[in-house]
């Protein structure tokens, strides 16, 4: 990887290239609250979030952060960060109700609200299309289980690209098709709460059909640049003999993603593994792959926290800081490193190796954006009206020194965004899990810039971290 020379550091802060995209991020169902308001219709988590032992506490999307409503207090926190861009996505079933056909009005004026305030702000809007709420009328056809979705949403995206194209400064197809088609349909954590791995290896693939629609409906729509963004794993194999399993995960992952969308094919490691292959399973078709392949602007990379993978004992008992993840493997928590409130491990090296070890040799020269990181703590407002998340302030600036590193090795990553603005609804986790730079309230929905907050707003002005 060559070298690349920029001014990168004086004696006492880090300098990001001149340029570099600071943003914050956020997505529809997990702020906008409004979730049968103006003529939306039902999305898949709308359902998963009402069905009772789904999330944690009972906890729903129907007012979130009232975004839907308090959308112009969120364009005022981002112009306090300084901000340049602010990572947002739309809800599909506010725009089309039943996923296909009718398009809400409604819908469109909610969104164009939200883009021409942040236009007026000079903020960029950076668009996701997909960000997980499905429209429910959808997966009642088979979801994207159904290889006629790829259609449905090259349907949608033509619509958001006619719709906002003019004014969306970068468009992200899907966010993670890995967490929609393996938390999703495998494991069934998340909506629809499938448990059927032939599905999930099923809408791994429709997925990508999906993303190859989308780019060609916004390439025809929009001049704005198209990407996707994905979450790959850093998997670390704790002995020799871990390292084959080790690569099995990051193929798992990160393979039947990068794979197809940068080589043209699946992982050949997973080459006869129908439960995690579509190839191997038969899901692929003839011209396929030329529709999955359609050239990309940049690459969104989502990271939080490694995964440290060894063998299971041979008395078959996982010891202390060890979970079994499969017939001889363990997941281990090293001891010394530290975990956050969602149990992720923060060790800011790994978004550094992610970068030059696995994303650089796929992308090449194509520009990276960092469309997520960040870590949740267990915040709370002292009596002076304060939030002191020192604990996410030193994982921001961790991850940013690493960022920084990666981009001194040469990997061209053009942007961070910080996940996210707002504390919002965590999935399955509900409310518990706090990652905002904002605390909100969400009794009274006041919102509150936490310290982290002013340390972001400050690396953002001088685009620089201080050592
Ligand atoms: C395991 O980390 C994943 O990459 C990931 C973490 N996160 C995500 N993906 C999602 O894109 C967000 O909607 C979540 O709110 C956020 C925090 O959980």
């Amino acid at each position: 990887m060559p070298r690349r020379y920029f001014p990168m550091s004086t004696d006492d802060q880090l300098r990001f290239p001149d340029g570099f995209l600071w943003g914050a991020a956020t997505a529809a169902y997990q702020i906008e609250g409004g979730a049968d308001a103006e003529g939306k219709g039902p999305s898949i988590w709308d359902t998963f979030s009402h069905t009772p032992g789904k999330v944690f506490h009972g906890d729903n999307g129907d007012v979130a952060c009232d975004s839907f409503h308090r959308y112009g207090e969120d364009i005022a926190l981002l112009k306090r960060l300084g901000v340049g861009s602010y990572r947002l996505s739309l809800s599909w079933p506010r725009i089309q109700p039943t996923g296909r056909g009718e398009v809400n009005a409604k819908g469109l004026d909610y969104y164009n609200r939200v883009i021409d305030g942040l236009v007026e702000a000079g903020i960029e809007p950076s668009v996701t299309l997909y960000h997980w709420d499905l429209p429910q009328a959808l997966q009642d056809a088979g979801g994207w289980a159904n290889r006629d979705i790829a259609d449905w949403f090259g349907e949608f995206a033509a619509i958001a690209g006619e719709a906002f194209g003019d004014r969306v400064s970068r468009w992200i197809t899907l966010n993670e098709p890995w967490v929609v088609a393996h938390v999703g349909y495998r494991d069934g954590r998340h909506a629809p709460g499938i448990q059927d791995p032939a599905l999930a290896v099923a809408a791994n693939h429709h997925l990508l059909l999906a993303h190859g629609n989308a780019v060609s409906a916004l390439r025809a729509s929009s001049a704005a640049p198209v990407g996707i963004t994905l979450n790959l794993t850093v998997e670390r194999p704790v002995t020799p003999e871990a390292a084959a399993h080790a690569a099995v995960l990051e193929a798992r992952q990160n393979g039947v993603y990068l794979d197809p969308i940068f080589h043209g094919r699946y992982p050949e490691l997973l080459d006869g593994d129908a439960s995690f292959s579509p190839a191997a399973a038969g899901h692929v078709r003839d011209g396929d792959f030329e529709i999955i392949g359609a050239p990309l602007d940049f690459l969104g990379v989502n990271f939080y926290a490694p995964h440290y993978v060894g063998m299971l004992h041979a008395d078959g008992e996982p010891r202390r800081g060890e979970t079994v993840t499969g017939p001889d493997t363990v997941s281990i928590q090293p001891d010394g490193l530290p975990i956050t409130a969602m149990n992720w491990l923060v060790e800011p090296g790994s978004i550094r190796e992610l970068l030059t070890r696995i994303v650089a040799p796929v992308t090449g020269a194509l520009p990276v954006y960092i469309t997520e990181n960040g870590s949740s703590w267990h915040d709370y407002v002292t009596q002076d009206g304060q939030v002191n998340d020192l604990e996410r302030i030193a994982y921001l600036r961790g991850h940013l020194a690493a960022v920084h590193g990666a981009i001194a090795d040469g990997v061209p990553v053009k942007g961070y965004f910080a996940w996210s603005l707002l504390d919002n609804f965590e999935w399955a986790e509900g409310y518990a899990k706090r990652f905002g730079l904002v605390y909100v309230d969400f009794a009274t929905q006041e919102r509150l810039l936490k310290r982290s907050g002013e340390v972001y707003a400050s690396i953002v002005a001088a685009n620089a971290l201080p050592k």
